[in-house]
């Protein structure tokens, strides 16, 4: 810890003159450490990043694997999210953060993929008071497991509930689905990383799907059989071939 936060305070705080760049997270916690140093103490430090990073990693690529999986196995959905990415793009530049909210379809696919998908299926909370759920009587402290999954494939709540259907959410905005959609969990612990990785997402798949052709591996359809885990793994990993798109051959090299 005493390296990197050597590291750190060099790099942050150059005195070359260079304009004042924007810290990272590490920084802002190192320079309130300062501060208060008996409350932003190393191991609180550490522990939150670890919390990040565990919390964040691998739920974002997992979302991604089945987005891309499911895509692989609806042709017309990709074809329609690729068209949607040129109309907006056309083809002289990669897709940034600010062309997202152009790109309504992909959103719709996203949702469409969480839902289905969810990369936590099982939310754990706890009572903080006696409660009544579903007619049951919830003492105070007890652990509610919450199946996300079930509620999002419930065929009493969503209509062909294994079926991808990116469409049911076009023109629908998210809060009007309540408790029927919440890949992110709710209340006061939701996941509050849910802006950053709904942008890390869209980009990531925004990018492969601008930028290249993607075809499966093997005979027949991406295999969408579910594994054991806490993120949802998918039980065989998503095996693909790509090729770079001819319009952006010139663009990705320059990348
Ligand atoms: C697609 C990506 C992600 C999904 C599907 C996801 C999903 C979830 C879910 C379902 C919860 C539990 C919410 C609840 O109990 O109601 C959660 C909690 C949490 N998430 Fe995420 N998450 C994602 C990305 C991220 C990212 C990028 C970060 C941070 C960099 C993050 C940080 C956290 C943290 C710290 C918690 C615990 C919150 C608490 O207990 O108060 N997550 N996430």
């Amino acid at each position: 810890m005493a390296e990197e936060k050597e590291s750190y305070s060099s790099c942050s705080n150059g005195d070359d003159g260079e304009k004042k760049k924007k810290k990272t997270m590490i920084e802002v916690m190192l320079s309130l450490q300062e501060k208060e140093p008996d409350y932003y103490t190393d191991q609180i430090i550490r522990g939150l990043m670890l919390v990040l990073l565990g919390a964040g990693t691998d739920t974002t690529a997992t979302t991604i694997e089945w987005t891309l999986s499911l895509l692989l196995n609806n042709p017309h959905a990709l074809k329609k999210a690729q068209m949607e990415i040129d109309n907006h793009l056309g083809n002289n530049h990669l897709i940034q953060e600010s062309d997202l909210n152009q790109l309504p379809y992909l959103h719709c696919i996203i949702k469409e993929s969480q839902r289905m998908y969810p990369a936590g299926p099982i939310i754990p909370h706890e009572s903080s008071g006696e409660c009544t759920v579903g007619g049951y009587r919830i003492p105070h402290g007890t652990m509610l497991l919450v199946n996300l999954w079930a509620i999002q494939n419930d065929p009493r709540v969503w209509e062909e509930p294994r079926k991808f259907m990116p469409e049911r959410f076009e023109g629908i905005e998210l809060e009007k689905h309540g408790f029927r959609l919440m890949p992110f969990g709710s209340g006061r612990r939701g996941c509050p990383g849910e802006g950053l990785a709904l942008r890390m997402v869209g980009l990531v798949l925004g990018s492969l799907i601008q930028c290249f052709d993607w075809e499966s591996v093997g005979e027949g359809m991406v295999d969408m059989s579910e594994g054991t885990g806490l993120t949802l793994p998918k039980a065989q990993p998503l095996l693909v071939r790509c090729r770079p798109r001819p319009a952006f051959v010139d663009l990705l090299s320059k990348a």
